[in-house]
């Protein structure tokens, strides 16, 4: 059978916390294209590999491959800007700035952030605000919170913040995105709409690794599952095959 080609590849990550081995010798894969879920009991430490893979917090051990180069020595921005992004738990939204300004703050390599190109290239910074703010606009149109973009952050709803997040991390050109939880305090309706933009932006391209307690969601969006439970693999598989994993099914009545 032919390998199918990963985006992600992390294997062997360990990070203790003291004397709690949050993640212990852990292995992921993200295959190019795909929606990859990843779930686990309280605790299982999906949060911490979150962290790990994105570089937030460095590893005890163990090496993760980004588009098939090592990316573990690297900040997270400098992560960013190799198209892989990831959004948190609780939505990280500056609440004093506009909807539109979020996203603005995204756009990578901006003319306006070299002091020497302001003075020396007004006119290539101002159709690159132009192009960028059209750009914004249009994603901001695309889910539903275009109405919204002079508004302050802060008066939007947790899952519109939410959904704000992940249309942030469009404009950064993404090619994997990480989604800690895109259902966590969100209302249904919301959460099917979350879903089908999840959908859409993976049919144009862009690859998910997505933690979510919620498992109609991971049910419904996700080609592979990964498992962990007490910082290590537990399973890995189709959606189905998780479902009717006897050992993942113990792992969650047994929290
Ligand atoms: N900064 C930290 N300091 C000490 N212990 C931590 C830290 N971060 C995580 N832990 C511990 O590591 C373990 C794994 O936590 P983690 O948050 O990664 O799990 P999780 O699977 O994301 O849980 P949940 O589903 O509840 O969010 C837990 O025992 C947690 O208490």
């Amino acid at each position: 059978m032919q390998q199918a080609d990963s985006l992600l590849n992390a294997t062997q990550l360990s990070k203790s916390f003291g004397g709690i081995k949050a993640v212990n010798n852990a292995h992921i894969r993200v295959d190019r294209g795909s929606i990859t879920g990843l779930i686990g009991p309280n605790g299982a430490g999906k949060t911490t590999l979150f962290n790990l893979l994105s570089n937030f917090i460095r590893p005890d051990s163990g090496s993760i491959l980004f588009d098939n180069q090592p990316i573990h020595s690297l900040p997270p921005h400098k992560i960013a800007e190799r198209g892989f992004i990831r959004t948190f738990q609780v939505a990280r939204v500056l609440s004093r700035l506009s909807v539109l300004e979020n996203m603005l703050l995204a756009t990578p390599n901006q003319t306006g952030e070299n002091f020497f190109k302001v003075w020396f290239q007004q006119g290539k910074l101002r159709s690159e605000e132009r192009a960028n703010k059209e750009r914004a606009m249009s994603i901001l149109e695309s889910v539903g919170l275009s109405a919204k973009a002079y508004d302050y952050a802060g008066a939007l709803s947790g899952g519109q913040r939410k959904l704000l997040e992940m249309a942030r991390t469009l404009m950064t050109n993404p090619k994997l995105i990480l989604l800690d939880e895109p259902a966590a305090g969100v209302n249904p309706t919301l959460i099917n709409q979350i879903c089908e933009h999840i959908l859409d932006w993976n049919q144009q391209g862009i690859s998910f690794l997505v933690i979510e307690h919620n498992m109609d969601v991971i049910m419904s969006l996700c080609d592979r599952v990964w498992v962990l439970a007490e910082g290590t693999n537990l399973a890995e598989g189709t959606p189905a095959e998780i479902q009717n994993n006897n050992e993942v099914l113990e792992a969650y009545l047994g929290q």
